[in-house]
């Protein structure tokens, strides 16, 4: 890969390797608007050519003072931050990062599981605030995980990677929605795609996986949550606005939703003043779906060679084609 030398602006912190790697072909400047650098990230936009970054909304009146603007190279999988419509309409690449974050997003997944069946952090909490003094009564039991029937939202990438730690870990039947018909081999009779309300009448356990669309938006809405088994639990690995949280906090409230396990928020961070970080139903997580060490790397290193290689004119490896 070589070319002219362009001008790169990081919108997100790399580590130190990536951002090498963009020195040594580019003119790079750092500026994250959303870690006090507001000002210098516009002062950049008029001249750039390249961003990579993440969790910055990149709409038309922003595109519109980045007259140079050949690609954009998102250090996430999901694209919901950017106006599509309008990268398209200007001809500009978009490249996201796909496949290296499913595991670890599937793992997220099935932890948030795990904790709210379970009940783990409400009884962590319980030992560090001191109230273990006797054997736990009935009040505190959990609930069984294996066996239970697992509904999936959207059955992609990392959809199908829980769908196998849920079918083949824990022999827990799974259903799943998508629109359009996808199989799971590998799961055989263990995983069967139906309709959305039958994903939600017959799971116990229902974890969202889709992406952020106008399609998806609200979609989990009071006549949802109403049509969950007594008792179900509700996850959201996705994001945010998907759900309706009032919706969900009247379901765990005043309907029959067992308890909800959340990466993701409408607003994030999650403001103090959302009932939902402290109510008792409520596992919360600050976005942390592809938060390891290894894998934010990979997802550092595979934007890094799409901004590269889409700057140089060539075929980046992933470059996002939805609508
Ligand atoms: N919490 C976190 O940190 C993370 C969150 N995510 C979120 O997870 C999402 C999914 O990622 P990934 O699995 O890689 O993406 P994929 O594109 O592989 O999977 C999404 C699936 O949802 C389906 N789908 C899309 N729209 C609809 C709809 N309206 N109704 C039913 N099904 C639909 C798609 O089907 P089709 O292709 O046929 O449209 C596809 O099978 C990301 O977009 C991102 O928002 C991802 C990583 C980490
Ligand atoms: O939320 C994370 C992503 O990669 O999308």
């Amino acid at each position: 890969m070589s070319g002219p030398r362009k001008q790169v602006l990081v919108f997100r912190e790399l580590p130190p390797a990536q951002l090498a790697r963009l020195q040594a072909a580019h003119d790079v400047t750092v500026a994250n608007p959303r870690a006090g650098r507001q000002d210098a990230f516009e002062a950049a936009l008029p001249r750039a050519q390249g961003l990579i970054g993440s969790s910055y909304r990149i709409d038309g009146p922003l595109l519109a003072r980045a007259p140079r603007l050949e690609v954009i190279s998102s250090i996430s999988v999901g694209v919901d931050n950017y106006d599509v419509a309008a990268l398209r309409a200007r001809g500009i690449v978009l490249c996201h990062t796909p496949g290296v974050l499913t595991q670890t997003t599937a793992d997220t997944l099935f932890a948030l599981i795990m904790a709210a069946s379970r009940r783990l952090v409400e009884l962590s909490n319980h030992v560090r605030d001191g109230h273990w003094t006797a054997n736990i009564g009935e009040d505190l039991f959990g609930w069984d995980v294996h066996g239970k029937t697992l509904g999936i939202l959207g059955f992609g990438r990392i959809g199908q990677a829980l769908a196998q730690r849920a079918a083949l870990g824990f022999g827990m039947p799974v259903l799943y929605h998508n629109d359009a018909p996808v199989q799971a081999p590998a799961l055989g009779a263990r995983a069967r795609q139906v309709a959305l309300a039958d994903v939600l009448r017959q799971s116990d356990i229902v974890a969202v996986t889709l992406p952020l669309t106008a399609q998806t938006r609200g979609l989990l809405d009071a006549r949802a949550f109403s049509l969950m088994k007594p008792g179900a639990i509700f996850v959201n690995g996705a994001r945010g606005a998907i759900v309706q949280e009032q919706a969900l906090l009247d379901a765990l409230d005043h309907g029959t939703l067992r308890a909800a396990a959340l990466d993701v928020f409408a607003t994030e961070p999650l403001p103090l003043s959302s009932p939902l970080r402290r109510h008792p139903k409520v596992t919360c997580l600050p976005h942390i779906g592809s938060a390891t060490h290894e894998t934010r790397l990979a997802m550092a290193e595979l934007a890094t060679t799409n901004l590269l290689a889409a700057l140089a004119g060539e075929q980046p490896q992933a470059v996002y084609t939805g609508g």
